[in-house]
């Protein structure tokens, strides 16, 4: 019930802004549906009217005449025509609502993700998160688009029939609502087993989706491994479970249509039946007679649309409460806290991590009381087995994290008190595994500082060793960068990268060496772009390479999570502790 009522707050939220397209779409709907069930009662009038012309036609003597009988028939033309047009218009009218509300959403998701911590990236897949803006969102719109309308428009089609019913008799409003106890309930069984069997289709379809997706990026592990049959052959029970659950899904869905059709025919014979039987036994006047059946004939057939529109929007509506609550869930995880007020300046003596401790999840503690201390202008070479903690150390200076103990400065400042724009437009950080966006290799150097000139960009990249690559492509720094194309190798892509850092020019640099797939070229290549960063620049560096952990000023060894030799090369060799054996077995240069 709570999820029922935040996905109503939430679509509320979406929806206030449009309250005056929403106001005139109910008019439209109002008066469309008046006179859908007004248009029957010009019906009965006509039959009324005819009945009395044929009496009159027989009658020696009457006086026969089909004016009343034309202009009847004229009204309910027209009273079925305004029906149309007043629902044609409030479909076109929500159908824009919806559109521009969802975009609204969209918006608002993109924003609120932009907020988020590093820990819920963390916690949530890409995959998942995705499907937020494809699934999510269009479950929510084909609700807003249809079911909203629906349950406005056939909600209040099914009272006004009723209301209409029994202004014109009692009796035979009761007769004609007389089975619909039945088929709603029936209705809603039917609903409920589709419901089931869509969850299972939705879970099916997850896994499904999952398996290609693992297969995917496994892909050139699998064709090496020579493992196509196999994974073809693993394939097919996820593909046999999303087939039967849609099979057992389309199954009941498809009952609701013909039973309600059912349900309203058998209905037809009952108030036909009843109707004659009470016009015969009332003494009633043949033409009323006549006209009270025809009437309620026309409405026990409109009366049960309703009952199976509203009641076949009962899982699209489900889908709508479930993708509204999954997005609202984003809204309520914690934004990225920014309290701290101070602008941090120029780098003026240093960067200190004072007894710093920190866990990603509580139970497991990952830094266990680091101390570091880095002078303006040094480097700092990070060394250490796999899973030690040096990206930890890395994620922190940037204020991903916060701490769970200790504190770490800049210039004496904790990074907690600065305001985190401000801080990290100090911080540089070259990634191990670069990043590029679909832009123009232009745009994705100039990503930090949009504004930088061409010569400002050309020299970043002269300086990161990239520029000569750059000028042998066709079009050179205009060429665009996109995901389907290896423009780039990985070492070229950590080159643009660090032209993009050089640009913006930071204090404090934070750089992943590049280890994998970097031929001989290009690992002289980084070598010197990085040279290149790191002059006159504080550096954190997670070393690999033998070339940049001998030229450090201080190299910090860590082992799980603790700090266990710290000092410069030849310091550490004549310690002959881990990094000394580390040295001597070359296993920090592979
Ligand atoms: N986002 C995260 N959430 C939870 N645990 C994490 C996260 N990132 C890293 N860890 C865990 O923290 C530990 C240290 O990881 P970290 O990446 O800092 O090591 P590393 O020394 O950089 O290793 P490598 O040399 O392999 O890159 C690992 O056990 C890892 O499983």
């Amino acid at each position: 019930m709570n999820k029922l009522k935040e996905a109503i707050a939430y679509f509320i939220n979406y929806l206030k802004p449009y309250w005056k397209g929403l106001l005139v779409a109910a008019v439209f709907v109002l008066a469309g549906t008046y006179a859908q069930i007004k248009a029957p009662l010009y019906l009965g009038d006509a039959i009324s009217a005819l009945t009395k012309y044929v009496t009159a036609a027989l009658t020696p003597g009457g006086h026969a005449s089909l004016n009343d009988f034309y202009q009847a028939l004229l009204a309910m033309v027209l009273f079925y025509l305004l029906s149309e047009i007043g629902l044609v218009l409030s479909g076109l009218v929500i159908s824009r609502v919806s559109s521009d509300s969802v975009g609204q959403m969209r918006l608002g998701l993109f924003s609120n993700l932009q907020k988020k911590t590093i820990r819920y990236f963390d916690s949530h897949q890409d995959g998942k998160i995705l499907s937020l803006f494809t699934s999510d969102l269009d479950n929510v719109f084909n609700a807003m688009n249809s079911a909203v309308f629906q349950i406005f428009s056939q909600g209040v089609l099914f009272l006004g029939i009723i209301w209409m019913m029994m202004e014109k008799s009692l009796t035979m409003a009761l007769v004609t609502m007389a089975l619909s106890p039945l088929a709603i309930l029936v209705a809603l069984l039917i609903v409920n087993k589709a419901r089931k069997q869509i969850e299972q289709q939705q879970q099916a379809t997850g896994d499904l989706n999952g398996y290609i997706n693992e297969q995917l990026s496994g892909q050139a592990v699998l064709l090496a491994e020579g493992q196509q049959r196999a994974s073809i052959d693993a394939f097919a029970p996820y593909n046999d479970k999303v087939r039967q659950a849609s099979q057992k899904g389309q199954f009941y869905s498809g009952l609701l249509s013909p039973l309600m059709q059912g349900f309203s025919l058998l209905n037809l014979a009952i108030v036909i039946f009843f109707g004659s039987w009470l016009v015969l036994h009332n003494g009633m006047d043949k033409a009323a007679g006549l006209s009270l059946i025809v009437v309620f004939v026309t409405y026990s057939q409109q009366y049960f649309q309703p009952i199976s529109q509203l009641t076949a929007i009962y899982n699209p509506l489900q889908l709508a409460i479930t993708g509204a609550n999954r997005i609202r869930d984003v809204e309520q995880k914690p934004n990225e806290v920014n309290d701290g007020k101070k602008v941090a300046g120029p780098l003026k003596d240093g960067v200190v991590l004072s007894h710093v401790d920190f866990a990603y999840q509580p139970e497991r503690p990952i830094l266990k009381d680091v101390s570091i201390d880095v002078k303006k202008g040094q480097m700092v070479a990070l060394v250490g087995p796999t899973g030690s903690g040096k990206t930890t150390v890395m994620n922190l200076l940037n204020r991903f994290y916060d701490l769970t103990a200790g504190e770490i400065t800049y210039d004496g400042t904790s990074l907690a008190d600065f305001d985190l724009r401000s801080l990290r437009s100090r911080v540089g950080i070259v990634l191990q595994e670069s990043v590029v966006f679909s832009k123009s290799i232009r745009d994705n150097i100039a990503y930090g500082k949009p504004d930088a000139s061409q010569e400002e960009v050309e020299e970043a990249a002269k300086q990161a060793n990239i520029h000569d690559f750059i000028m042998t492509l066709p079009q050179g720094y205009e060429t665009m960068v996109t995901g389907a194309d290896n423009l780039f190798s990985t070492g070229q892509k950590q080159l643009l990268s660090i032209a993009r850092t050089i640009l913006t020019n930071p204090d404090l640099l934070i750089l992943d060496e590049a280890t994998a797939n970097v031929d001989t070229v290009t690992e002289e290549k980084i070598q010197r772009a990085m040279e290149n960063v790191m002059k006159d620049r504080t550096s954190f560096v997670i070393a690999h390479r033998l070339k940049t952990i001998l030229s450090a000023d201080q190299i910090v060894v860590l082992k799980d999570g603790r700090v266990i030799e710290k000092g410069s090369h030849d310091q550490l060799i004549a310690q002959k502790g881990f990094y000394a054996e580390l040295y001597y077995n070359q296993m920090v240069f592979d």
